[in-house]
């Protein structure tokens, strides 16, 4: 074995306490998506600069931190991406059958308006050229790398106060036309973000009565692939 030229600069790994670890656990136990609950309130530029500093720590393929961060603010905009949600969503209805059709129709799955903020998350192919460590065998690596920026952010959220909540009911196109994002760059997500003082226990898709959260067990499998 060779000795690493770069050992000076591993840190220690350093323990977390107890109370450490557990408000990591409890951040991602409680992180809810939120389409109701926000309050009114602007979000602080420096709050908003620390969940987009979670967002940016993220692993990325190759290093090649694809994203970019599109903060929405405006509230002409925000009504326009409502009215693209709104089109979208008449058509998504009649994509399920009959019998769930009346459930889905009183779901609420946005918060655009109500949220004072929003950021759409994109992501830019060519940030780190043609060829990316990574990448070279799954060019979906890119966007897999800016879900991780969005799973950040949300859960930096939660500790910060503030609820998000993903809304991806929309035509790319609307949403590609109203920012002005060029066809290369891929849209990943629409994030509203506020302030929120209550949270759903669970999630809201499980509590209305439209699906629940699956056994973990049989979700995990030993050594090969034991399913369906
Ligand atoms: C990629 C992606 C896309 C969406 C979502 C999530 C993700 C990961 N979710 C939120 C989703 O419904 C929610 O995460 C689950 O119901 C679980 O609830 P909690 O996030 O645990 O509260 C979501 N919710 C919503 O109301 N409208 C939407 O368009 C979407 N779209």
């Amino acid at each position: 074995m060779q000795p690493d030229p770069f050992a000076h600069a591993l840190l220690p790994a350093g323990e977390f306490s107890k109370a450490e670890r557990a408000a990591v656990y409890r951040a991602i136990e409680t992180r809810r998506d939120v389409r109701d609950q926000f309050l009114p309130d602007p979000l602080p530029d420096d709050l908003v600069k620390r969940l987009l500093g979670a967002a940016h720590s993220a692993p990325s393929v190759g290093f090649m931190q694809p994203w970019n961060f599109i903060l929405i603010r405006d509230p002409a905009v925000r009504e326009a991406a409502r009215a693209a949600f709104s089109r979208a969503n008449d058509e998504a209805v009649e994509m399920f059958p009959d019998e769930s059709r009346d459930l889905y129709r009183s779901l609420k799955l946005e918060g655009i308006v109500k949220a004072p903020l929003s950021i759409c998350v994109t992501c830019d192919p060519d940030r780190a050229g043609p060829v990316v460590l990574g990448r070279t065998h799954n060019p979906r690596m890119d966007a897999y790398s800016t879900v991780c920026a969005v799973q950040n952010l949300w859960l930096a959220a939660r500790a910060e106060g503030v609820g998000v909540g993903w809304v991806s009911i929309f035509r790319d196109e609307d949403v590609r036309g109203l920012l002005g994002i060029p066809d290369r760059v891929e849209i990943v997500a629409w994030l509203c973000l506020g302030y929120v003082d209550r949270l759903y226990g669970e999630p809201e898709l499980a509590l209305k009565g439209w699906r629940q959260r699956l056994g973990l067990d049989a979700l995990i499998f030993q050594d090969r692939w034991n399913g369906r």
